[in-house]
């Protein structure tokens, strides 16, 4: 099979890139290298295989000649190129980690581990275009998925902590100057251990607050501080991070008639690429926790239970103990007595994952080796 790679280099590009080596996928692919930068520069080598000169991603015929098309370039490729590339006849594969066909009714959202009957139904159907979900709902899917599978979610609010490297790589390197920045302020109070905390606080909230504070890519600082809104606003108070919620989670599980209300407040904060949510969930029936516990750890080889205690959360359920992983642990599993008519039907959890990885580019070289199976 020839697999187009369009946006290998990028951040997304460069971890799945990591992941298919990992995973020895090239060496069942002949792998081809686009750019939108550097036409006819040497490829990268993949696998060991030499991919050749880079060929110009804006060539259609050079990408209707691919079986597949993996595309982490970003939506407004997209938009540009996939219209012209089926419009050119294309047949081949589109695979790609961008939003802009996600909704479209004949694109599927792969997350493979829980909707892997939604994609093989769409792949004996024809359908040809596969589009990764947003880091946010797959996560929290590749948490929950057990108490999707027993139908026992009537709906659930998720309040997000999503970390800098949603919002790219230079956000990333922005945080990390915000950081050294709020610290360089009060680096020689830090060192004398007799200095007053309040002066180091308003020397730093002054940092923060003051104009040179690098915020070119954020617009506000988010060191020493917090974004409470990710993405667009659709003008009715929910922003298009928190819309994707419901939509996606339902399209994910192929839910057509009976919608599961998902909806919630996302927030960025400074963890660097690991999103963490917290959830209220309400079942559809009272089941104890010990079931829901064995339920939720055997959805899938990557959820962690993690048990609702002091120590093992906070050593086992965060961006620190996460990252770089594709372990999806979800804990502080409790129920809540949120309406007394109700007994037992209110859960809470928190669950945190590597968005880079099971938030972008995983479902993406799995749908390759579906692909590749077929
Ligand atoms: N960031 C995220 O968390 C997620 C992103 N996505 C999707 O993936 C898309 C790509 O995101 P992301 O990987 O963060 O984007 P990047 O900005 O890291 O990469 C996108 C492209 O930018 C070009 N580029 C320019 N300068 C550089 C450089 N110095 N290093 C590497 N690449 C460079 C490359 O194209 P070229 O080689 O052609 O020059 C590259 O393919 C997003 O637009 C989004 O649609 C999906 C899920 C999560
Ligand atoms: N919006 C996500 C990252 C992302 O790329 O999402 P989407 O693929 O839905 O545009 C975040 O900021 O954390």
């Amino acid at each position: 099979m020839r697999v187009g790679l369009v946006g290998w280099r990028g951040m997304v590009g460069s971890v799945l890139m990591n992941r298919m080596e990992a995973e020895g996928d090239f060496a069942l692919i002949d792998p081809v290298c686009f750019t939108t930068s550097s036409v006819g520069a040497d490829g990268p080598t993949l696998g060991g295989k030499a991919t050749g000169k880079l060929l110009d991603a804006k060539d259609i015929a050079a990408l209707a000649s691919m079986d597949a098309i993996i595309s982490c370039q970003g939506g407004d490729y997209t938009t540009e190129i996939y219209p012209k590339l089926r419009e050119a006849g294309y047949t081949g594969y589109w695979i790609d980690a961008a939003s802009t066909l996600r909704m479209k009714d004949n694109a599927v959202i792969i997350l493979d581990p829980v909707n892997n009957a939604v994609i093989d139904s769409a792949l004996k159907s024809g359908i040809k275009d596969y589009v990764g979900g947003n880091c946010t709902v797959s996560l929290m899917l590749m948490a929950c998925q057990g108490l999707f599978a027993a139908g026992l979610v009537e709906w659930m609010t998720s309040m997000t902590y999503q970390a800098a490297s949603g919002a790219g790589a230079q956000n990333m390197r922005e945080l990390l100057a915000q950081m050294g920045t709020a610290h360089a302020c009060v680096s020689s109070l830090l060192s004398d251990p007799a200095s007053a905390i309040l002066e180091i606080d308003r020397k730093v909230a002054e940092e923060l607050r003051s104009s040179a504070f690098p915020t070119k890519n954020f617009g506000v600082p988010l060191a020493g501080s917090l974004i409470p809104w990710i993405d667009k606003d659709l003008g009715n108070g929910q922003s298009k991070e928190e819309w994707k919620g419901q939509v996606e989670t339902n399209k994910i599980l192929g839910n057509t008639t009976s919608i599961i209300p998902v909806d919630g407040i996302c927030v960025r904060i400074s963890a660097m690429r690991c999103h963490s949510q917290a959830l209220t969930i309400k079942l559809t029936k009272d089941v104890p926790i010990a079931e829901i516990e064995t339920m939720l750890a055997a959805a899938n080889e990557w959820v962690k239970v993690i048990p609702n205690e002091r120590e093992a959360s906070i050593y086992g359920l965060s961006p620190a103990a996460v990252t770089g992983t594709l372990t999806v642990p979800i804990g502080r599993l409790r129920k809540i007595n949120l309406e007394p008519s109700a007994p037992g039907r209110f859960l809470t959890a928190f669950t945190c994952g590597d968005q880079l990885l099971w938030g972008a580019a995983e479902p993406l070289r799995r749908m390759l080796r579906i692909l590749l199976a077929r």
